[in-house]
């Protein structure tokens, strides 16, 4: 099976091209800059079409939150219009699209978690331009999976992971918002549970249950409680430390509002796809552990108690450490 994703760079795309290699069953092509440009639809089809993909996934996207605000235009050319024109290439190739989305899309005054039928109602540009996106991945495409995803992080690439680690390497005490909840998602989860997904719709040609799915780290947090567990695992892995205080969102100001609540439930996804991603705290450890690693350089061996917080290796060698969370 091979998967055409939009983006070289981006972190789901390189999730993928690292979650598919060592793997003979699945080849990912990923499609980007300049040969495929969203915000010039023109080349969107034709860089698809080399590719040969049996399903293509649309992971590609304008994701600078607050600059969305100065670039509304720009980023809805390239989060819907371009969007659009990913999932009808993917449709004249006569294959399906996984196209991501965001927990964005919700305004975040529910009390519990999003469920995938909730009423979308973005506070900003970016999520209004992905909601705009979903629509048209729709219209243009019977065959789509929409997978909303949240608080994404990776070894590579923009995150808040990378971020709080930056900051703490300068300073003894990071403020952070504590009134905002959520599911912190690894990109390497994402990649995963799209590879299940894509198996699924490959094998199943009667497959039916297409339409939008919620995927997230299991359990939730706000960004001081992300923050303090990265900190946390850093010092432990010997990576820099800084003292984390709460503060409220109004005294943190951004160009673009925040949901206060953008928990989703994935509960369909693990109904239809029987997968679920690990719980965030494990996953987020095996990215902190990473980027300290690589900080230090990867000979330094792994101090006793830093080990402690790693999911536990599984004894047989063709199991890996994501399978065992699995279970
Ligand atoms: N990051 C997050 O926290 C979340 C992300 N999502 C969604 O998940 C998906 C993947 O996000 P993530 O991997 O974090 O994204 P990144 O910000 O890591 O990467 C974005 C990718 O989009 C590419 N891109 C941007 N503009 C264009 C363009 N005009 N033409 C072609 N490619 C372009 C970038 O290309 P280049 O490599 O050339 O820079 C990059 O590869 C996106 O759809 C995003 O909206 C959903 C929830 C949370
Ligand atoms: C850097 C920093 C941020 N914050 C706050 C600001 C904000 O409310 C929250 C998160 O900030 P960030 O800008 O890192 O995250 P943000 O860009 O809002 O992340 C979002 O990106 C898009 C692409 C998505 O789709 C979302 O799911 C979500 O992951 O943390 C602090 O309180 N203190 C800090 O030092
Ligand atoms: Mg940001």
């Amino acid at each position: 099976m091979r998967l055409a994703v939009t983006g070289r760079e981006g972190q789901v795309a390189a999730g993928l091209i690292e979650a598919a290699r060592g793997r003979n069953d699945v080849e990912v092509v990923a499609v980007g800059r300049p040969v495929l440009d969203l915000a010039r639809s023109d080349t969107v089809f034709p860089a698809l079409e080399v590719a040969r993909p049996d399903i293509v996934v649309s992971a590609a996207a304008y994701t600078a939150v607050d600059q969305a605000e100065d670039e509304k235009e720009l980023a809805f050319a390239i989060n819907a219009a371009g969007a659009g024109k990913v999932a009808e290439a993917a449709a004249k190739l006569g294959v399906p699209v996984i196209h991501l989305s965001t927990d964005y899309v919700f305004d975040g005054t529910k009390d519990g978690a999003y469920i995938e039928t909730d009423a979308t109602a973005p506070l900003g540009v970016y999520g209004a331009s992905k909601l705009a996106g979903e629509q048209a991945v729709a219209a243009a495409n019977p065959h789509h999976l929409i997978l909303r995803t949240a608080w994404v992080y990776s070894p590579s690439g923009k995150n808040f992971i990378k971020t709080m680690l930056r900051l703490a390497g300068d300073r003894d005490e990071i403020t952070v918002v504590a009134d905002q909840w959520g599911n912190p998602t690894s990109a390497l989860d994402i990649a995963d549970a799209i590879l299940h997904a894509a198996a699924k719709l490959g094998g199943d040609k009667n497959f039916a249950a297409f339409g939008i799915y919620h995927f997230a780290g299991n359990g939730e947090t706000n960004w001081s409680g992300f923050a303090r567990h990265i900190l946390d695992t850093s010092r432990a892995f010997g990576g820099p430390h800084a003292h984390v205080r709460d503060i409220a969102a109004a005294q943190y100001p951004t160009k673009a509002k925040r949901p206060p609540n953008s928990r989703l439930s994935s509960a369909k996804f693990a109904g239809v796809f029987a997968w679920r991603a690990p719980e965030w705290r494990s996953s987020a450890a095996t990215v902190v552990a990473r980027l300290v690693r690589d900080r230090r350089g990867s000979s330094l061996p792994l101090r006793g108690a830093a080990k402690d917080l790693l999911p536990k290796p599984v004894p047989s060698d063709t199991t890996t450490v994501k399978d065992s969370l699995q279970r």
